[in-house]
């Protein structure tokens, strides 16, 4: 059969192909003459960029004179022979060095760093491969940069970021498994770093990431925060999506926005009580320190010291401190009042709704009964034989939510054993604090950190979950004793100007909530000036 000719216009290619090349000439032309000003019009939006992270992170009060400054001198520049031009000139020069091309350096490891992460591939051999897999991610003397796509070091050659693949069949959904891979990273990547692991189950994909320390330096301070709401300590940025300005370290230091992790307490909230362990000198009473001076903010605070060490005492006869108590009969009375307190609150707020009413202001002022090692109180009612106070907090901690009512409880681990049920149960917002291992934090906080526990850990540094929120690293602001003599006279300073001033008359109880103004009430309300008070 004779082959038909093809359509004049698909055997006529030349011309065609003609007009592609002269088009991608032109274009390649135009791109040749034309690149300076994309490198200066990408170095002005690199320039703009810049200003406006500068603009951003500038405290708000710096704000007006960086701006007259800005005028200021831009009036100068107008003012002086050929400033405009000149300022035209400086401004294209400084556009076309931003703008330039940077070339990413060439980053392959160096012989040690390649060392390391072929150690660390043959490490994860015998936990992630599989017999019959017919072409193993990990096994020995195998290809390590198949399996490990990303990583960085830090300045010393320790490896500060990895992103490691891992074979499908790796059970990533079971704790123990993941624990596993974690300790060997952990092993080999250095320890005395905290290091936050994100598993990526759908990618297969592993990418540990090292913790920066989290601030220190932070001192007690009058939070931002609306009522009811209490900064329990500060976390990563990341974690949480606000953050608050707080002072820095010393008077002269700039302050800085940090993030924090904030506990709502009140009627609203389904982690009204707190409880907070950890081992001697992890910082639990500073916590609770930090806790009573924002409560006393908006509301009135009761204290039971169950250590008896006094450190407490400096809150004694403040305006809103109802009582300080350290002994067994005193916290009793204590804890008695806060429990008819508590149902008190509950019937007028059902009357007042009742009968169509707001709900009186002395009901929704806050309450909040701070408690410090109550199992040492446990024990000592025990041998005396008379009642559990921890039985008293029963009602505060069943019905406080709705009366306004805050229980805030700290214990060592050593003493956990002897926190009641109702405690227990009702502590939904939970601080473990000190050097833990990741059995410890999962038996406070009913889940294990994405971060692996430093050995070594500064007081105040530990794992806060809300309810059934993430764990969060938790770094509690200083907020040591104001009467210890160890106390820093910044520090000792900073806590006594959270402090209301005192009222003439010592420990003074608002009428509202006074339990002596009870006549049914069968105690003597204690002011500090009980034998049995701190
Ligand atoms: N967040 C913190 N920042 C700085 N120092 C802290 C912090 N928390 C605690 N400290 C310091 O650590 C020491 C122990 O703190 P704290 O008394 O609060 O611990 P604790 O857990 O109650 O232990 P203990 O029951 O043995 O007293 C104190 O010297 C305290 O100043």
């Amino acid at each position: 059969m004779p082959r038909r000719p093809l359509p004049s216009i698909l055997s006529n290619r030349v011309p065609l192909a003609r007009g592609r090349d002269f088009a991608r000439t032109a274009a390649d032309g135009a791109s040749d003459v034309f690149h300076p000003l994309f490198v200066i019009g990408r170095g002005l939006r690199r320039l703009v960029g810049a200003g406006r992270q500068r603009w951003s992170a500038t405290p708000r009060d710096r704000r007006g004179p960086a701006l007259c400054m800005i005028v200021m001198g831009l009036a100068s520049l107008a003012l002086v022979p050929y400033g405009p031009l000149l300022a035209l000139i400086s401004l294209m020069a400084a556009a076309a060095w931003a703008g330039r091309e940077r070339r990413p350096a060439d980053d392959g490891p160096s012989e040690s760093e390649a060392g390391r992460l072929r150690a660390l591939y043959e490490a994860l051999v015998p936990y992630l491969s599989f017999e019959g897999d017919p072409s193993p991610l990990y096994v020995h003397e195998g290809d390590w940069t198949a399996a490990f796509s990303e990583y960085e070091f830090d300045d010393d050659g320790r490896l500060s970021r990895l992103l490691m693949k891992y074979p499908v069949y790796f059970t990533d959904a079971e704790a123990p498994s993941r624990a596993r891979i974690e300790q060997v990273l952990l092993a080999k990547s250095g320890r005395g770093r905290e290091y936050h692991f994100a598993w990526d189950q759908e990618a297969n994909q592993l990418l540990l990431t090292v913790l920066p320390a989290l601030p220190t330096d932070i001192a007690a301070q009058r939070f931002v925060t609306a009522p009811g709401e209490t900064v329990l300590g500060f976390t990563d940025a990341g974690a949480v999506q606000r953050t608050v300005p707080v002072a820095g370290a010393t008077a002269e230091t700039d302050p800085r926005d940090v993030p924090p992790v904030v506990w709502r307490t009140g009627p609203r909230s389904t982690e009204s009580h707190l409880l907070a362990l950890g081992r001697p000198g992890s910082g639990t009473t500073t916590l609770l320190r930090s806790v009573a001076l924002q409560a006393l903010a908006h509301g009135d605070v009761l204290v039971i010291d169950g250590s008896g060490s006094g450190e407490y005492a400096f809150l004694l006869g403040r305006p809103g401190v109802l009582g300080v108590e350290c002994g067994l009969s005193g916290t009793l009375a204590t804890l008695e009042w806060a429990a008819r307190e508590t149902e008190r609150r509950l019937i007028a707020a059902n009357r007042a709704r009742q009968a169509g009413l707001a709900v009186p202001d002395d009901i929704r002022q806050p309450l909040w009964i701070i408690i410090d090692r109550p199992a040492t109180l446990t024990h000592l009612a025990a041998a005396e034989g008379r009642e559990d106070p921890q039985r008293l907090l029963q009602v505060p901690l069943r019905h406080g939510r709705a009366a306004s009512v805050t229980v805030a409880v700290a214990e060592q681990f050593e003493g956990a054993e002897l926190l009641s049920d109702p405690v227990r149960a009702h502590t939904r917002a939970r601080v473990v604090l000190g050097p833990t291992s990741p059995e410890d934090v999962r038996a406070v906080l009913g889940a294990t950190p994405e971060t692996t526990p430093a050995d070594q850990v500064p007081p105040g540094r530990g794992y806060a979950r809300l309810g059934s929120g993430p764990v969060l690293r938790l770094q509690v602001p200083a907020t040591p004793d104001p009467f210890d003599d160890a106390t820093s006279e910044y520090h000792r300073q900073a806590v006594l100007a959270l402090l209301p001033e005192r009222s003439a008359q010592l420990g003074s109880v608002p009428a509202a909530a006074d339990p002596s103004a009870d006549p049914d009430f069968g105690f003597e309300y204690r002011t500090g000036t009980a034998p049995e008070t701190v």
